[in-house]
C-alpha cells in the first residue's frame, strides 16, 4: 500500500542576506547582495502509513515547522520529493488541502467575531461537507470534546483551551484522513490535555485517522505516539518506536539523596571510588543525584557506600525520565544503536 506521506531527499535552505556596515558597505549592498544560506531541513526521508500516529520532535530550530509546512503545501522544497495522500501539495492545491486537517497552536483558523457554530458552517460549506454526514459526525465530535456550551460563543471570548477544543473540531469537520498538530496542548491545563488526547485517540481508532504531532511536550507523545522521528539540526537523528529509544537509553535509574548537610563532589565521587556512579547536584548542595546503571546490586551499594559515611534524611530512586533521555541524545548528537 502507497504510504500516506512520502518523504525523499527533501531539503529547504532559506536565503538571507546580510547587510554590509557603514555607508560604503550600503553601497557595495546596492550592486551585490552578500547572501547566507541556512539549511533548515536538510535531505530528509521518512514514509508514514495510514493510521499511524507519529510524533515529530526536536529542539527550537530543528526544522519541525519548516517540515510541515512543505507537507502542507506552504511552503516549496527546494529539492527532493513530498507526496501526501497521492498528491504533491504545492501543485495540486485546492484538492490537497480538502484531504488534511491543520492545527497550529498558535494560529486560529475560526473567525474571531463570530460564533463558533458560524465558523463551523461556514467551512462545512468550504469542504462540500454534505447535510447528513455532518449532523452525525459533529456531534460525535461536539460531545466528546465537551464544546456544546460554547458553539454560540465568538470566538474571542474563549479561554485558550476552549478554544483549542473547537480548533481541533472545526480541523476535522470534513474527517480527513491525515491531520497535521503542530503544539496543539501549548499552554493549556492538565484536564484539556487529557480531553484533547482521548479524543485524538478515538478518531484514529474510528476513522483510522493518520497523525502527525510536533510538539515540546513528551507526555503528549508518550500518551499518543508509537514512532517518533527526531530531527537535529534539520536532520533525522532518530525513526522508530519511542519503546525502543526508552530500551535503549533509558536504562539508567538515579538515587537521589537529600544530605543534612552540603555535600562536595569530590568527597562524594571519593566515596563511590570503583564503582560507576555520574554524580550531578541537585537544587542545593544537600542534594545530589548519583546516576547508576539499571542493576540492582550497583543501586544498593552506592547506597551502601554513601550511606556508611553521610547521614541521609531524604532518598528515592528514579527512572531517567524521556525527557532526559531525549536530552542525552541531543548533546550527543546522535543515537547509538542495539
Ligand atoms: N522564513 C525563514 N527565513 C529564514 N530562515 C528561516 C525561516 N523559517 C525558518 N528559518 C530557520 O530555519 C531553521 C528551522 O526553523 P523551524 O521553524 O523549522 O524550526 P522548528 O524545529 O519548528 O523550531 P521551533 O520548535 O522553535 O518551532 C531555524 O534556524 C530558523 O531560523
Amino acid at each position: 500500500m502507497e504510504p500516506i506521506i512520502d518523504v525523499q531527499n527533501l531539503r529547504k535552505e532559506f536565503k538571507s542576506h546580510s547587510s554590509r556596515s557603514g555607508l560604503k558597505g550600503a553601497f557595495r549592498d546596492l550592486f551585490t547582495r552578500n547572501y547566507t544560506l541556512k539549511t533548515a531541513v536538510n535531505d530528509i526521508g521518512f514514509s508514514i502509513q495510514k493510521g499511524e500516529m507519529v510524533g515529530y520532535i526536536g529542539e527550537n530550530g530543528a526544522g519541525k515547522s519548516t517540515t510541515i509546512k512543505m507537507l502542507t503545501g506552504i511552503l516549496t522544497p527546494t529539492s527532493g520529493t513530498v507526496r501526501v495522500n497521492g498528491m504533491n501539495p504545492h501543485k495540486e492545491r485546492e484538492r490537497f488541502v480538502r484531504s488534511i486537517g491543520v492545527v497550529f497552536g498558535q494560529r486560529s483558523q475560526l473567525w474571531w467575531d463570530i460564533a463558533v457554530q458560524e465558523s463551523f458552517r461556514l467551512l462545512k460549506k468550504v469542504y462540500n461537507v454534505p447535510d447528513e454526514f455532518y449532523e452525525s459526525h459533529m456531534k460525535d465530535v461536539i460531545d466528546t470534546l465537551d464544546i456544546r456550551h460554547l458553539l454560540d460563543q465568538p470566538v474571542r471570548k474563549l479561554s485558550l483551551g476552549q478554544r483549542m477544543r473547537c480548533e481541533l473540531a472545526a480541523a476535522l469537520i470534513h474527517n480527513p484522513p491525515l491531520l497535521f498538530l503542530d503544539e496543539p496542548t501549548i499552554g493549556l491545563d492538565v484536564l484539556v490535555k487529557l480531553k484533547i488526547r482521548d479524543f485524538l485517540k478515538r478518531i484514529n481508532e474510528k476513522y483510522g485517522t493518520t497523525i502527525l504531532l510536533t510538539t515540546h511536550d513528551l507526555s503528549d507523545i508518550e500518551a499518543l505516539c508509537e514512532r517518533v522521528i527526531m530531527l537535529d539540526e534539520g536532520k533525522i537523528i532518530y525513526d522508530g518506536a519511542l519503546r525502543e529509544l526508552r530500551e535503549n537509553w533509558g536504562e539508567g535509574k538515579q538515587i537521589q539523596f537529600t544530605f543534612s548537610e552540603g555535600a562536595d563532589l569530590h568527597e562524594l565521587q571519593q566515596l563511590t571510588d570503583g564503582t560507576l556512579v555520574v554524580w550531578e547536584q541537585g537544587e542545593n548542595e544537600a542534594i545530589w543525584l548519583a546516576g547508576v546503571d539499571n542493576n540492582e546490586n550497583m543501586i544498593s551499594e552506592v547506597i551502601g557506600k554513601v550511606a556508611a559515611a553521610k547521614k541521609i534524611i531524604d532518598m528515592k530512586v528514579v527512572e531517567i525520565t524521556t525527557e532526559e533521555i531525549i536530552r542525552n541524545i541531543y548533546e550527543e548528537g546522535a543515537v547509538r544503536h542495539g
